[in-house]
């Protein structure tokens, strides 16, 4: 009895043992107007960023993830007549806003990485209204959505492991460049690691939640499917550039898991849990897997096309046939999108397909243009990605902090992918580069 007097707080109101639940103080008032004043100023700098893009990349990302997910997820549910409990947990996932480690998995995919970032930073800061209006709206068939919980702490927690790395990395690439670099090296790929490591550990220790309904399974492998797909088709459909359309389809794919995670925990009795305490799960490790497939099968195809017999080349030369771009020509992006590169290096071990490398020395103010963000790079050296750095550094640099997600497919792709590109082309290809470095030509 004295020791519980001891130990609890005057102010609490549940206590066992040392356990107390006390009301938040006004500590965490005040931490969390900083915070909000801190975000603030982030999120001018993102949307800073976006408008040296155009705003069309970021509302076309803001239609695919609080439009296309949540539907799919409602539609899906629909379709395979789910438990009710079962039905929140799909809805809860589509409504969730995109996972952090899509920028990961974007800067490995050779995306477009200030896009990446900054749709994933927005999303989870709309997140904060966007998630219960389209809670309320898709599940008010099954249950009243006061049952369900939003942590907006950690919403909010989400955003500052993503935008402080972004400025640390802004901050960082300006004042030294080659630690900059280094940092982004380690990072990109101590990352991409932990997030496979985080998938395969928790699908292992969790063995035994993975005996649950076969419709959920289902729904847990096509409904990756479908947001990437759709979120594709859509950049498509408005004439995004192509790897733009690629980064747009991963992060409508790419939900924050963990958030979803954490509210069926929160807002669901045990008994609840036990029929889709797994989906986030499921859902976690196949949005990473049909990532690697999707759009890095595209990615990969793209990297090789030098290899003129790959059935891929032909395949995406069909596709751009069949979604040309209203504003450019489809062999301006066609040249664009086998022009790129995922980093500096990269782009400069770029010679993979002679004929439109030959012709990226007067293409380059288009490229300026569409990579232009953070920090325009003002030296006339207009390497296609240069902006990107920072932005890099800072997404594996918030993925090490967030360690979050979980994705076993890839491992061997991207680093194999960095050698082919910087050794494998580099030496099968001893021409002199067209680009930056001179313009031989
Ligand atoms: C780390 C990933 C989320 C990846 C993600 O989307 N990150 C955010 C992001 O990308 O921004 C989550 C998704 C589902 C989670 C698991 C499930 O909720 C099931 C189960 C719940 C237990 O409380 C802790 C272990 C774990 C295996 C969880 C481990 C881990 O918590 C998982 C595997
Ligand atoms: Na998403």
């Amino acid at each position: 009895m004295t020791a519980n007097n001891v130990t609890c707080p005057q102010n609490a109101t549940v206590c066992s043992g040392a356990d107390c639940l006390v009301p938040p103080s006004d500590f965490n008032a005040i931490l969390s107007v900083v915070l909000s004043a801190v975000l603030t100023v982030m999120l001018a700098m993102v949307m800073f960023a976006y408008g040296l893009h155009g705003p069309g990349g970021i509302f076309i990302g803001f239609l695919c993830q609080f439009g296309i997910m949540p539907f799919t997820a409602f539609a899906l549910s629909m379709a395979f007549n789910v438990l009710p409990v079962q039905a929140i947990a799909i809805i809860i996932m589509g409504c969730c806003p995109g996972g952090s480690s899509s920028n990961i998995i974007c800067y490995w995919l050779d995306g477009d990485m200030d896009l990446s970032i900054s749709m994933t930073a927005c999303s989870s800061i709309l997140a904060l209204g966007m998630m219960p209006l389209c809670l309320l709206i898709y599940t008010s068939a099954w249950t009243s959505s006061e049952t369900i919980q939003i942590p907006y702490d950690s919403i909010g927690i989400t955003l500052v492991a993503l935008l402080v790395p972004v400025a640390l990395g802004m901050y960082l690439k300006h004042k030294k460049p080659l630690l900059a670099k280094k940092i982004l090296q380690i990072g990109s790929i101590l990352g991409f690691c932990l997030i496979i490591i985080i998938a395969v550990v928790g699908g292992v220790l969790y063995q035994s939640s993975w005996t649950i309904s076969p419709s959920l399974w289902i729904i847990g492998t096509i409904y990756p499917f479908v947001g990437f797909g759709l979120g594709f088709l859509m950049a498509r459909f408005v004439g995004q550039p192509w790897f733009r359309c690629r980064t747009i389809a991963l992060e409508t794919g790419f939900q924050n898991a963990q958030l979803c995670s954490t509210i069926v925990q929160l807002s669901f009795a045990p008994e609840d849990l036990e029929v889709m305490f797994a989906f986030p799960l499921i859902y976690s490790i196949f949005q990473l897997v049909v990532a690697l497939l999707f759009v890095g099968g595209e990615s990969a195809a793209l990297a090789q096309c030098q290899a003129v017999s790959s059935p891929f080349r032909y395949s995406i030369q069909i596709l751009i046939i069949c979604f040309p771009p209203p504003k450019k020509t489809a062999y301006q992006v066609y040249k664009k999108s086998t022009g790129r590169g995922s980093s500096d290096e990269d782009s400069e071990a770029q010679p993979s397909c002679e004929d439109d490398c030959h012709k990226n020395a007067g293409d380059k103010q288009d490229y300026s243009l569409d990579n232009g963000g953070f920090e325009p790079d003002v030296k006339g050296n207009t390497e296609e990605k240069s902006t990107y750095k920072l932005t890099q550094i800072s997404s594996s640099a918030s993925g090490l902090l967030f360690n979050s997600t979980t994705r076993p497919l890839g491992v061997s792709r991207p680093p194999a992918h960095l050698l082919l590109l910087r050794y494998g082309l580099e030496v099968n290809n001893p021409q002199p580069r067209p680009g930056r470095d001179g313009g031989h030509r």
